[in-house]
């Protein structure tokens, strides 16, 4: 399980952002309304019109009920919206750098509700770094790296996990347990990644993933299992010097403070159930080496958690899916995971006030 299973008392909503308005961040959240699963307190942040025209472009009875930003109507049907207008009108699969600024006013409302104690939690759906990036952003990389920004702390950790507790009652769940994976280097391209893998970036992710596996997810002695970088973790040095140089040492200083640290471990090894017996979270050196595996075990019934932020923020484990944009045919499984544990987290950080 993600977290142990704290039912959510906050009088707090927890609120959504519905991301790229191209994508199907939209209409994942409208589902999710449609269905009657979204729990009470769900707010959603973006465009009430955009909202409307593909709730019935897509033949979903949803009503959107337009809220000032910090007002909930209790006791309603249908899906609470704290407005942001769009600076285009959006068609459904084609990017408009123009709500570039759009999505992120959207970021920003969620920031600003639960840094004053409006909302308990922010949950985003999917935005398209690319867009944002030539909307004006150049710097942009992420909602990790944009949230650690606008929180104004020195560092994040990106981790996702999927949870077996949430999804044991969908029948397309085929996974045997829960997985935690996070990275040491994010969105980064690959011929970049060796130069960050430093013995200052393992040592500071790797606390920083420790310290809220305790603080958010009650694990007392959090053990993590660390990826080497190279094939087969290196080989002594003869396939690549990253471990012997950076890795261990970093890892060795860990285990001196007393951290329960595994590895490094060969990558594609470490995934097999003999090794994460008993291991609380995998740390992959990049993105793809950790996503891939969480991705092939849950897909769909997985959460993206920022670690280290003053706010609890969960993600889906997907994209914005143009492809699948406006045809009603796209999965809100991790929508609704994410919700799910953005609640669980929420209520644990009220009642452990953490
Ligand atoms: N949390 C976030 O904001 C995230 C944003 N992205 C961004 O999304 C954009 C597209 O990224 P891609 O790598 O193409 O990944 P993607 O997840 O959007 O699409 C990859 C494949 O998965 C399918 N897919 C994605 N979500 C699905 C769902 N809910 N149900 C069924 N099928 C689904 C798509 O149709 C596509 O075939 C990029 O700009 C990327 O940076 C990617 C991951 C997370
Ligand atoms: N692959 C995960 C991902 O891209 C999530 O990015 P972020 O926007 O949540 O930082």
């Amino acid at each position: 399980m993600l977290v142990d299973t704290l039912s959510s008392d906050s009088a707090l909503p927890v609120v959504v952002t519905t991301g790229e308005p191209a994508g199907i961040g939209p209409e994942l959240m409208l589902m999710l309304a449609a269905q009657g699963i979204l729990p009470a307190g769900t707010v959603a942040i973006g465009d009430p019109d955009m909202l409307r025209q593909r709730a019935a472009a897509l033949g979903l009875s949803v009503t959107v009920i337009e809220c000032s930003p910090g007002e909930y109507p209790s006791g309603t049907h249908g899906l609470p919206v704290w407005p942001v207008a769009l600076n285009e009108p959006a068609t459904p699969g084609v990017l408009n750098p123009a709500n570039a600024d759009y999505v992120l006013a959207t970021l920003a409302l969620a920031v600003d509700a639960c840094q004053k104690g409006q909302a308990a939690a922010m949950v985003t759906a999917p935005l398209h770094k690319g867009v944002i990036i030539e909307g004006g952003h150049p710097a942009f990389t992420g909602h990790t790296e944009w949230l650690r920004d606008a929180c104004g702390v020195d560092e994040v950790v990106m981790m996702l996990a999927t949870d077996t507790a949430l999804h044991a009652a969908s029948p397309s769940w085929q996974g045997s347990g829960d997985l935690r994976v996070a990275l040491v280097t994010t969105h980064l391209p690959l011929r970049n990644v060796a130069d960050a893998i430093t013995f200052e970036r393992v040592t500071r992710i790797s606390r920083l993933l420790a310290a809220d596996l305790q603080r958010q997810f009650g694990i007392a002695k959090p053990r993590i299992a660390v990826c080497g970088l190279n094939p087969h973790a290196g080989e002594d040095g003869h396939l690549g010097r990253e471990e012997l140089d950076v890795i261990i040492p970093a890892l060795d200083a860990l285990r001196a403070e007393g951290m329960d640290i595994l590895g490094p471990l060969p990558a594609d090894t470490l995934f097999t159930p003999r090794h994460l017996a008993g291991v609380d979270a995998v740390l992959a050196m990049y993105h793809d080496q950790g996503l891939a595996v969480l991705k092939y075990a849950g897909f769909g019934q997985a959460a993206n958690i920022t670690l280290g932020l003053p706010l609890v923020r969960t993600s889906v484990d997907h994209g914005t899916a143009l492809d699948l944009a406006g045809k009603g045919v796209a999965d809100p499984g991790s929508l609704n995971v994410a919700i799910a544990l953005a609640r669980r987290l929420a209520a644990r950080r009220l009642s452990a006030e953490i």
